[in-house]
């Protein structure tokens, strides 16, 4: 499913992405990814990039809440192919599937609605920051606890160093951007 890349450098897109150093807490430099998404031509750069980087076969997409929606709804249209919301606690009415998780400032858990992921379908994960990988690991149990295969999990911004890749074991991961946190 690759797109035609287009001549456009990866630092043209990274200039849109702002550091704000202590935020949401002391310590933490948020990469605040607005500034992309409000720059029309940037943000369709992004989506065109990440489908260039999507791997074969992918048959849906699924992606976490919040700004995983945004890239990942985004790209799903792109691609002409479905998208699914995998929420934070609390969003989805019943039945739902769950998984617990700890991110880089602090704790959460993902919940897909039943019926929504067929067994054996082949799922990408999309989000918008790979970090220490424990939102995108959590995802990626959802997925297999109702019997789909997650085919690869795709990002716009890897942050390296926080050792994401290795929380997410043999897995295709794939980012358009990296940058050191
Ligand atoms: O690799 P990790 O350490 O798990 O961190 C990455 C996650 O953190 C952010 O989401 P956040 O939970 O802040 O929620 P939001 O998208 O609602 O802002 C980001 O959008 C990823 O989902
Ligand atoms: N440093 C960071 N900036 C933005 N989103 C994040 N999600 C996890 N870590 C993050």
């Amino acid at each position: 499913m690759s797109g035609v890349a287009s001549g456009v450098p990866a630092d043209t897109l990274l200039a849109h992405v702002r550091d704000v150093p202590d935020f949401p807490e002391p310590g933490i430099v948020f990469k605040d990814i607005t500034g992309l998404l409000v720059d029309g031509e940037a943000f369709a750069e992004a989506v065109r990039r990440l489908a260039d980087i999507v791997p074969e076969g992918v048959e849906l997409i699924a992606g976490m809440e919040a700004r995983g929606f945004i890239v990942g709804a985004a790209l799903a249209a792109h691609l002409g192919i479905g998208f699914v919301p995998i929420r934070k606690a609390g969003k989805l009415p019943p039945p739902t599937h769950r998984a617990s998780y700890a991110l880089e400032y602090g704790e959460a858990v993902l919940e897909v609605r039943e019926g929504t992921v067929s067994p054996g379908a082949r799922v990408l994960l999309v989000d918008d920051i790979l970090a220490t990988g424990g939102t995108a690991a959590a995802a990626a149990d959802l997925v297999e606890q109702v019997g789909a295969e997650v085919v690869g999990v795709t990002f716009l911004l890897e942050l390296l160093g926080l050792g994401g890749r290795d929380r997410l074991g043999g897995r295709v991961v794939s980012a358009v951007l990296s940058v050191e946190p």
